[in-house]
């Protein structure tokens, strides 16, 4: 169980079970450990967890199962296994859940009904958080079903906080949106690092050079955005030296309507791959 005494992580009816600790799941482990949730109260069910993990879910003192844990009563169920596993995951789960229990999915586009199919009615979040959580700047979307109550949407914010903030959506289906843009986001934005990165080769730079240019330019207009008051436009415009050498590639990226259709068409299929995950 999570004490009332934990720093910022309000008190569950039980303990946390946590299914897959892989990349996302793991992630938001070792935040929910950096925020005060004791080990303790956190059991891990992943039956392939990384070495790493393995020593992190130790050295913390939580528990790791390869399957249903016996015995006890979930407070949160957090499920973070990929969605094509779900179905064959999940429903042994059911026996561990009681009313108070609630239920939080990060998986791209399983609706809360598919949810339910497996583990019965249940009070549920879906969540989407994005990789940056791995260095505590994430950016989730979450959806509460009707059932979630006051205490448990506290709850389950607090624990989604640790690696961001949490943007709560009004529709289930805002959460298929959140997904193309932000669950998936951080992949456009290093592919846009190996975009800049080639072109610079292309320039005459050598390789590594190009990417460490690439990159850190990347990190740091991130930073910067992150920081500063001003929104993303004014932004580009401070670097932006009228007839300079901004402009003229910019004049390039931003002809007739630039990159927008082509980031239309990706968020539209990223949205409808969601969808199409569903079931
Ligand atoms: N990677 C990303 O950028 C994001 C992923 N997600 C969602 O998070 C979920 C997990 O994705 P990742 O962490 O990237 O995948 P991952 O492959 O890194 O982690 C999945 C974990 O599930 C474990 N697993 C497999 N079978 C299991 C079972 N029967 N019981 C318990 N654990 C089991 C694996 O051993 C692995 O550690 C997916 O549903 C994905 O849609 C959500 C937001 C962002
Ligand atoms: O690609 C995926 O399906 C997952 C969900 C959002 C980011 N990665």
């Amino acid at each position: 169980m999570i004490s009332e005494h934990s720093s910022s992580i309000p008190a569950s009816s039980g303990p946390i079970i946590l299914i897959g600790a892989g990349n996302m799941g793991g992630a938001l482990l070792t935040g929910w450990l950096k925020n005060g949730v004791p080990g303790s109260s956190v059991v891990v069910v992943d039956p392939n967890p990384s070495e790493a993990m393995r020593q992190t879910i130790a050295d913390a003192g939580a528990s790791h199962l390869t399957g249903v844990p016996v015995g006890i009563t979930a407070g949160v169920l957090f499920v973070a296994v990929k969605p094509q596993v779900m179905d064959a995951v999940l429903p042994p789960f059911k026996a561990i859940l009681d009313a108070e229990t609630v239920v939080v999915s990060i998986a791209a586009g399983k609706t809360i009904a598919s949810l339910e199919k497996n583990l019965g009615p249940a009070a549920t979040v879906r969540a989407m958080p994005n990789t940056p959580a791995m260095v505590g700047r994430g950016v989730t979307g979450a959806f509460a079903n009707a059932r979630v109550s006051e205490r448990q949407r506290q709850l389950v914010q607090n624990l989604l906080k640790v690696s961001g903030p949490v943007e709560w959506v009004p529709e289930e289906a805002d959460i298929d949106s959140v997904t193309a843009v932000s669950g998936s986001g951080p992949a456009y934005v290093f592919y846009l690092v190996e975009c800049m990165a080639e072109a610079g080769r292309k320039l005459g730079l050598q390789a590594d050079l190009a990417m460490r240019l690439a990159r850190e330019t990347v990190a740091g207009a991130g930073e910067l955005l992150h920081q500063s008051p001003d929104d993303a436009s004014r932004l580009r415009q401070n670097v932006t030296s009228p007839g300079g050498t901004t402009a003229a590639a910019l004049g390039v990226l931003m002809a007739e309507d630039g990159m927008q259709p082509l980031f239309d068409a990706a968020l539209e299929a990223a949205r409808k791959r969601a969808q199409e995950l569903a079931g």
